[in-house]
């Protein structure tokens, strides 16, 4: 006797939502093996733990998935910071931190120090491999002396600035990082560069992690900050934004502010061979992976 068709058992709507969205990250996961996806990690999403957890969990998923992320971190808040403890007055120009040689010694060892093992420590805690480096182990960033001139608005002379020890990369050597590519460990490098005579510089995160983007011609480089991307003139999420694009942009004065270098990091690294650089919102929870594994993301994706 033939058994009575037995009506399959409903899934509860939650779980399906689940099943389906694994489903929809796999045609991704096969897509971006063996790619490198460098992201910055800035000061802004770091304040939160459980942001910077479920930060570490992503990074740790795309390393098990067989990407090989690479983190760049910042920091400026947490120096800013550190600095009001010690007393130390500290200046922004064009959103740069003038940087004398005490205020380099703190730059350093809050970045290389307390939030680049902090982070280590956050991968490790969910269960991934992290190793620490700052853009002097192996010479990964050799940096020179940034030079910024401002013309005065009254005699509308040029004048050069002296920002101190802020740096600027001038080349970046990836041998360490290549390192770890066909290894557990993910690496997570703070943006500090040598300068020739092994003197230590200040570069700003958004420009290390571009620069470290470019030389690794990394699939994807993600600049993770505390809006939702790049908006219009509406202030509507512009989903994808050709290179072209994002310049009128800038000249039309729809991207201002600090938004300003970030799309200028994002052009040069997909000039110099970047496939696509996002900008996105790293204050959701999971933003990366949202990123990576859903169809249309959640950020900006600017490229060529
Ligand atoms: N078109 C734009 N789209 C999105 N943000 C913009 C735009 N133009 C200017 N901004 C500003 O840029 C800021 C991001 O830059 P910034 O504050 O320097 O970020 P971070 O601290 O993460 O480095 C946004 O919070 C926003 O105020
Ligand atoms: C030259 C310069 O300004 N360097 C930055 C480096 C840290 C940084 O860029 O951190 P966020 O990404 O968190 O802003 C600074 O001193 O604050």
């Amino acid at each position: 006797m033939t058994k009575p068709f037995a009506a399959p058992p409903i899934l509860p709507a939650a779980s399906l939502d689940k099943a389906n969205t694994l489903v929809e990250a796999l045609p991704f996961m096969r897509r971006y093996a063996g790619a490198t996806f460098v992201i910055k990690y800035g000061g802004n999403a770091m304040g939160d733990d459980s942001l910077t957890e479920s930060f570490a969990r992503d990074v740790v998923l795309l390393k098990q998935v067989g990407i090989n992320p690479v983190v760049v971190h910042g920091g400026g808040p947490q120096i800013g910071a550190m600095l009001e403890r010690l007393n130390i007055k500290s200046e922004f120009v064009d959103g740069l931190r003038i940087t004398d040689r005490n205020t380099v010694d703190i730059v350093e060892m809050v970045l290389s120090g307390n939030i680049n093992k902090s982070i280590v420590s956050a991968i490790q805690a969910v269960g991934g491999k992290a190793v620490g480096v700052s853009g002097k182990d192996g010479a990964l960033i050799s940096a020179r002396k940034l030079q910024r001139t401002k013309r005065d608005p009254d005699s509308n002379i040029e004048r050069i600035l002296d920002l101190g020890f802020v740096g600027e990369p001038a080349s970046v050597n990836p041998e360490i990082l290549e390192a770890f590519e066909d290894s557990d460990f993910i690496p997570v490098i703070a943006p500090i560069g040598v300068g020739p005579r092994g003197e230590s510089y200040n570069i700003n995160a958004d420009t290390a992690a571009g620069a470290i983007a470019a030389a690794l011609n990394a699939t994807r480089f993600f600049l993770l900050t505390d809006v939702a991307g790049v908006l219009d003139k509406d202030k509507v999420l512009i989903h994808e934004l050709p290179l072209a694009r994002a310049r009128e942009l800038m000249t039309d004065g729809t991207i201002s502010g600090g938004m300003i270098p970030k799309i200028e990091t994002c052009i040069s690294a997909v000039d110099q061979g970047v496939e696509g650089a996002v900008i996105m919102d790293g204050r959701v929870p999971h933003a990366v992976l949202l990123e990576v594994f859903t169809e249309g993301g959640v950020g900006t994706l600017i490229r060529a």
